[in-house]
């Protein structure tokens, strides 16, 4: 069952994790409900804005996919997935960018501002923050979609040691100047890797990972590495819990420490799972 925060919850209780996150980056992928839902995204927007307000870093990669799918909807195409990502032609990989790099991270960035937070909303275009190349999906080609190849942290580091919330939409270019779509918990994990973050937490539409996604009470709360290629093999995760579970990873295997996925529906989440000791959704363990 999904905890939530209540008054036991006291600046007491928040205090040694406020010491211990301080001056640490903390990446946030953001993406599912708390996206969608008006009251849950003013409430995440908070919830980061308190973060940094306490002194810790916060970083900001943010999804939307459900935003380019209403909008291939519009169109009248229909999106199509493989193994959780994007089929990106042509035509979809210019909505991709309109719509992440547009209205979704300009959208964030403006809800920042108006809690008297400095933001700044960037893709990875900007100052060539990420370099992608084509993604094969088991040797196939679906269109432009992005493997990032390098990272490149100076603008996302100046922005950071400037006092601004990064905001990073999932967009990058490669050499040859092609755009590419990214799947957002990839480029997640792979900043918080660069940046050595002390957390990233991914907020998703689930509690966690879950043994049987129909029920509520199977939610897996600590997953080993070792674990994760058995459940992806016997079906027990699929779909987009692939991509962010290897995401995970890779993460802990490249020194960041927690790495979290909790449930973006719930109110608060992020704050449960910084600030208290209640642990919520699914933690991966080296
Ligand atoms: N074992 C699992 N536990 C929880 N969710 C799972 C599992 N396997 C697959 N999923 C699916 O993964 C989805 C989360 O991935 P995705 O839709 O890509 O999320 P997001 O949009 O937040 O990136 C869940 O809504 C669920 O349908
Ligand atoms: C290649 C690929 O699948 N890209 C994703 C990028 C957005 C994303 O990741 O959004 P969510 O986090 O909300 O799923 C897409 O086109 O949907």
């Amino acid at each position: 069952m999904a905890k939530h925060l209540n008054k036991a919850t006291t600046l007491v209780e928040a205090l040694p994790y406020i010491q211990k996150f301080n001056n640490k980056v903390i990446v946030i992928k953001y993406g599912g409900s708390a996206m969608i839902d008006e009251k849950l995204k003013l409430s995440v927007i908070k919830d980061i804005s308190l973060m940094k307000l306490v002194g810790i870093k916060p970083v900001v990669v943010h999804g939307g996919g459900n935003k380019i799918s209403e909008m291939l909807l519009k169109i009248g195409k229909e999106p199509k997935f493989i193994q959780g990502l994007r089929v990106t032609d042509d035509e979809t990989v210019e909505i991709a960018e309109m719509v992440l790099s547009g209205s979704v991270n300009k959208g964030i960035v403006q809800l920042f501002e108006q809690q008297g937070m400095k933001a700044v909303g960037i893709s990875g275009k900007d100052g060539k923050s990420i370099i992608a190349k084509k993604k094969l999906v088991d040797g196939e080609d679906i269109g432009w979609v992005g493997q990032i190849d390098t990272i490149n942290p100076e603008l996302i580091r100046a922005l950071i040691d400037d006092d601004f919330i990064p905001v990073i939409a999932p967009i990058a270019c490669d050499e040859d100047n092609n755009t590419y779509n990214i799947n957002a918990d990839y480029v997640a994990g792979a900043i918080a890797s660069e940046l050595k973050a002390e957390k990233l937490i991914y907020m998703t539409d689930v509690e966690g990972v879950m043994k049987d996604v129909n029920d509520r009470e199977s939610l897996i709360s600590k997953i080993k590495l070792n674990e994760i290629q058995n459940y992806i093999e016997s079906k027990v995760i699929v779909g987009g819990m692939i991509p962010k579970i290897e995401c995970c990873a890779e993460s802990i295997e490249k020194g960041v420490s927690g790495v979290h996925i909790l449930d973006g529906r719930v109110e608060h989440s992020l704050i449960l799972e910084v600030f208290t000791n209640s642990g919520i959704g699914t933690m991966l363990m080296p």
